[in-house]
Order: C-alpha cells, then structure tokens, then sequence
C-alpha cells in the first residue's frame, strides 16, 4: 500500500475520545474506525498507543499515530516525546503526527522528525501557522497539518477551518493535509480545491457528545 496515494484527495477520519466520554475505551475507538473505513474513510487518525495498535489490527487502511501527554513547563501535548514516536511505531503507525508549534516545548522539532524517519516512518507536523509550516518542512517534515491554528496563543477566535492558510501553503508549495474544524462536506471540498492533499474531520463525524450539542445549542439558542 503506498500510503499517501492512498489518502490522497480523499477523506481520513479522526477517531478519538475525550477522556470524560463515554467512547473513552480502545474497543469503541476501534468500531469508530471500523465505521469510518465502512463509511467510505481512507485512513484514520488514532491518539494512544494502546488504541493505535488494536486499530492497526482491526483495518487494512493508513493509520496516523499521535499521543496526547500534557507535559509540565509547556503547552505542547500531542506526540511531544521521543518514546511517543517510537510507541507508535512499534504500535504500527503509518504516519506519525507531532506538535511542530513555536512554543517552549520538551524535544526539539527537528529530533522529532529526524527519530519518524530513522523508524521509517512518515511525519505529519501539526502546525498553526505559514512560518512554523516552512520550519517543520526545512526540519524535514514529511507534511504539515493545519490542525493546530486556532490553538496556540497567537492563533485564535476562529471557528471555521483556516482557508488563509490552506491558501498560504499551496502558494508557499509546502505540502499540507487540512484538519481542524471542518464540520461541513462543502468545507472539506474546498480545502481539497484549495491543494489539500486530504482531508482529516473528527468532531464532525466521531464526536456524539458535540454533535449533539450543535443541535441542542441551535434548537435552544445556546441555553440551557
Ligand atoms: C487541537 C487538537 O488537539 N486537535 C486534536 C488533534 O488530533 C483533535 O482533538 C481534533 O479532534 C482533530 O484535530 C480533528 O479536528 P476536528 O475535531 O476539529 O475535526
């Protein structure tokens, strides 16, 4: 299976749960795979070791690793270490996505990726804006994510998907994937016109609990 050529212009899913859900257990990540894949998804993104490799086992389709460890003295908690790479590499990740933020963070970018290629893996750089994209991509980075705009102190107050900066990394040529927010299938569409080479949606589709609020909030008008 060629990876990328497999997620190319097509739609991946990010099955994940928040640790106060009730979905918060390896087996129901798995069926929210499983019915990503039966649904028409072309790769899932897994958070956790333990999830990533019962995933891998249960789905013949690409699978991005990440973890997600609060550390101490930084804001920085997605695949943020060393030993996560390597957790989720042994677990069978095909790609590996990380933190490639400008924020005070435990491991250097460049250590991080360098350690994704030595495993033969390939890295997805979670970035927020232009200027981190083109430094994760001059690290070495495989691709960048748009997951993190809107998360970093100096990227917020957005609720729609960051367009402008889709736009800004297709005119840059830095190759990137969209991810983050995208809650429409018209949205996921546009980000793909726009150069995506794919798509990741995750509230939209695996997350019950705030789709069912967006309903709840528009019927109630936000009260409750
Ligand atoms: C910021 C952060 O920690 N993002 C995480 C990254 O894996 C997930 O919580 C998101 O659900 C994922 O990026 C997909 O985005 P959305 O759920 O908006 O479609």
């Amino acid at each position: 299976m060629d990876i990328m050529e497999t997620m190319r212009g097509r739609l991946v899913v990010s099955c994940q749960a928040a640790e106060t859900s009730p979905l918060h257990a390896t087996e129901h990540i798995v069926a929210l795979a499983c019915a990503a894949v039966l649904g028409g998804a072309s790769g899932v993104r897994i958070e956790g070791v333990r999830n990533v490799q019962a995933v891998r086992a249960a789905i013949g389709l690409p699978v991005i690793g990440i973890t997600k460890i609060a550390q101490p003295g930084s804001d920085v908690y997605i695949t943020p270490s060393l030993e996560d790479v390597q957790g989720l590499a042994a677990a069978g990740a095909d790609v590996i996505a990380f933190d490639a933020t400008d924020r005070p963070r435990p491991v250097p970018v460049a250590d991080i990726v360098g350690e994704i290629a030595r495993l033969k893996k390939i890295s997805m750089a979670d970035i927020s804006t232009l200027a981190e994209a083109r430094q994760a991509i001059a690290a070495g980075a495989d691709f960048v994510g748009t997951t993190l705009s809107g998360y970093t102190p100096y990227t917020t107050g957005t609720t729609a998907p960051d367009f402008a900066l889709m736009q800004d990394l297709a005119a840059a040529g830095i190759p990137f994937v969209a991810e983050g927010r995208i809650w429409e299938p018209e949205q996921a569409r546009r980000a793909l016109e726009l150069g995506a080479a794919f798509v990741v949606v995750g509230s939209a589709i695996t997350r019950p609990d705030e789709i069912t609020r967006r309903f709840a909030d528009a019927i109630t008008g936000g009260t409750r």
